[in-house]
This record gives C-alpha cells, structure tokens and sequence, in this order.
C-alpha cells in the first residue's frame, strides 16, 4: 500500500517535470529489470540439482554427504620443505594435529617388516598393502598434517619462517590425495595441465623429485595467483618451474608423450563451493551451457593429458565433485577416444591399497567403479575428491 502511494507520489512528480514520456520509458525499463532477476540463487539451484542427482547415486549415503557439504570444511596443513620444516612440523605437533602421510607410511614400515615382535598384527583389509620390496610407491617427502576425527580445531593462517619463506599450505588435505597416487619418482618429468592457482603444483615441488616441472593454467589470473603461491614458498634457485597459459587441450599436440606424470585436475561442478558461494558459482543462470558443456572439457583435457604422457608413463585425473558424469564417465569417454582415435591403449591402475592406507583420516565411497572418491562425512568433513590413476600403455 505504502509502496504504491510513493509510486503514485512520484509518478505525478515525474509527469510535472517530463510529461508521460518519460513515465512510461521508466516503467519499460523497471519492468525488463524485473523480469530478469533470478528466482533462485545460484546456491539454491546447485542444491536442487545435487539434491535429485545425488539421491538417485548415492542412496541412504546423500542426507549426510549434504549436511557435511553444508558444514565448515576441515583442512590440512602441507609443511613447506623449503623453509624450516622440522619446527613447523614441532609447532603442529604440539597442536595435536597428525601427519596422515607419515602414519600411512608407518602402515606400510610394520607390513615390510611383519616378523618384528613388536608390531602389532595388521587387520586383514590391510593384506593389500604394497609389496616389502617397494615400501612406498607413492609420492614421496610430503607431509601434511591435519586435526584427528571429530576435532575440528583450525589451522592458524601460515606464517613466514626465518628464511622468509611460509611455513606451511593450507588446503583440503583430500587435494593431496591426487599428488600422491601419482607416484613421482626421482628425476621425472611432470605436467600439471590445470595448475592455477597452485597448490598441486607446489606439492609436486616438494616431493624434491621433479626434474622438470610444467605448470599450466588457461587462466592468466589463475597462473598469476600460482606465481605468487611459488614465490611465498619457494626458493629462487629451485628453477625446474616453467609456468604457461595456455588451452590444456591442446596439450596432446604441443608435447606429445614427453611426460613421466601428469595430473589433470581439471575444472568441475566444485560440489562444495557451489552450494555455499554465489560468487563464481557455475550455477550461474548464465554459465548453464558451461555446465552442461563440462564433461566434454574434462575429456579433452584428459584425453590431452594421457597424449602428453610418456607410453608406460602415468597420468592421475582429479575433480573435486561427487558427479559420476565428471569422474568415472570422463575417465572411460577418455580411455574410448584414445583407443578409437589414436590406437593408444590406457588402463584405470587399482588404488585399493591405497584407500586402506589412508582410511584412517578420509571417508571414502566404498563402491566407486573406477578410481577412488573421497565423500565428506562430519567426523572428517574433506572433499569432495576424485582421483583415478591411468598407465599409458602404447
Ligand atoms: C580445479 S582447478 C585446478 C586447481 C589446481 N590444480 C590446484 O590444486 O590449485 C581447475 C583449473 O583448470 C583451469 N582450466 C579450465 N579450463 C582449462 C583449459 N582448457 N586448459 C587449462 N586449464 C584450464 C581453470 O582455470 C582452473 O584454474
């Protein structure tokens, strides 16, 4: 009522000042703007999509996956090697959080060693642990540290250390996963095809392996950000780094099997950022062909990755959404395209023994066809996180 007499007020002062011209284009261009508000926010839409989409996947699991992804994420703090280490890993310590890498690769230590008296008999989910004689094929010298189940204490932001460079990378410690089933060995050339803004990109650093480096991002903003992430936490004279921008795509064409490791961590749904930001949020009314267009893009760009990848070489795809059309069907459109179009043969590597490994500390989908998912759960509120590890065989 109030509402319409000050329009009725401002209409008859528009109409002393303008005439009815006026009045009328004003009312044309109120009602357009109308017109084109969003009914729903970009939050909303992506709850509803993930709410008839993730029923259907995940059953009885989907109530409280949705709570978890609603609910403040947990993180880990990945020590930086480069600066003083072992203080930082002292001063985490103190704070009671665990270096989940380090008491996996404890796991492993008492299974090389079983006829040891004092270690305790491993339950029988663990029988698949890596064989003795290669105690730890995954990527190594990364440790990361994080708060035990249930303790959701926070990490305070990072801190430069006394040889100026930050003491430790905060992140979904789930994002390590990826690094880690890639399984960099010593003096291998590496790829990251989608780097920005970086924190893949210096854990694969700190595993001291790489010879060379590729780090690459379409995006120049994104590449930047990884530049700066590269100059807080590492040395000048490490010069093994090439960052570029370019399309991932094309990566197939410009190097073609060069490559010991690539990660393909590509861009996704990001489940978790989508139902809680509206700021660049692919929900967006306006990014809905994007979207629709996304598994595509994931193909490609790993249909590029498995080109620039070494025969016998490995490459490891990732996404940070619980979407069986952006993981599992991505890696087998991927596998189709090589062998039907290139005549390359790639093969999904079992990660089983890895997810007993690292049970512990991350919830994973007991029933993931191809690859590994981490699912957010309360009492270890990481992830989303897929990863699938490939071999190039020809
Ligand atoms: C999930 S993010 C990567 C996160 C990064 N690996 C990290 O750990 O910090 C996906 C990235 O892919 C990039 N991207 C999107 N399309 C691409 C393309 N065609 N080629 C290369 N990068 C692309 C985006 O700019 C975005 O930075």
């Amino acid at each position: 009522m109030e509402a319409s007499l000050r329009l009725m007020v401002g209409a008859r002062r528009l109409l002393r000042r303008s005439g009815p011209g006026l009045i009328l284009r004003r009312l044309r261009h109120k009602k357009k703007w109308a017109s084109t508000e969003p009914k729903f926010s970009s939050t909303r839409l992506a709850l509803q999509n993930f709410d008839m989409n993730y029923k259907v996947q995940f059953g009885d699991l989907w109530p409280s996956i949705r709570v978890s992804l609603l609910s403040e994420q947990k993180y880990g703090a990945l020590v930086n090697n480069f600066s003083t280490w072992d203080k930082t890993a002292y001063e985490l310590e103190q704070l009671k959080a665990k270096d989940f890498v380090l008491e996996a690769q404890r796991r492993v230590q008492e299974k090389a060693f079983p006829e040891d008296p004092s270690t305790p008999a491993l339950p029988p989910e663990l029988e698949t642990l890596p064989s003795p004689r290669a105690p730890w094929p995954y990527s190594p010298n990364l440790h990361c540290y994080t708060f035990t189940r249930g303790d959701i204490s926070r990490f305070h932001p990072a801190r430069v250390s006394s040889l100026g460079l930050l003491d430790y990378y905060l992140m979904d410690a789930s994002s390590l996963l990826p690094v880690l089933a890639l399984g960099v060995q010593p003096g291998d050339t590496v790829l990251d095809l989608c780097a920005g803004p970086g924190g893949k990109t210096l854990a694969l650093l700190l595993t001291g392996c790489c010879r060379h480096l590729a780090a690459n991002d379409i995006s120049t903003s994104r590449t930047r950000r990884l530049k700066q992430v590269l100059h807080s936490y590492v040395p000048q004279d490490v010069s093994q780094v090439r960052v570029t921008s370019q399309d991932g795509r094309k990566w197939g064409d410009l190097e073609r099997s060069t490559y010991d490791r690539v990660l393909v961590d590509v861009p996704c749904t990001t489940d978790r950022h989508s139902v809680l930001e509206e700021d660049n949020n692919i929900f967006k009314r306006s990014r809905k062909v994007e979207r629709q267009m996304m598994p595509m893009l994931q193909v490609q760009l790993l249909v590029a990755g498995l080109l620039a990848t070494k025969p016998g070489g490995v490459a490891v795809y990732s996404t940070c959404t619980l979407s069986h059309l952006q993981n599992e069907y991505v890696v087998g459109g991927a596998i189709d395209i090589l062998a039907n179009q290139y005549q390359i043969d790639a093969q999904v590597e079992e990660l089983s023994s890895f997810r007993h490994l690292f049970q512990d500390t991350f919830s994973f989908f007991p029933s993931c066809p191809l690859g590994e998912l981490v699912l957010p759960v309360l009492w270890a509120n990481f992830g989303p996180m897929y990863f699938c590890r490939l071999r190039r065989l020809t």
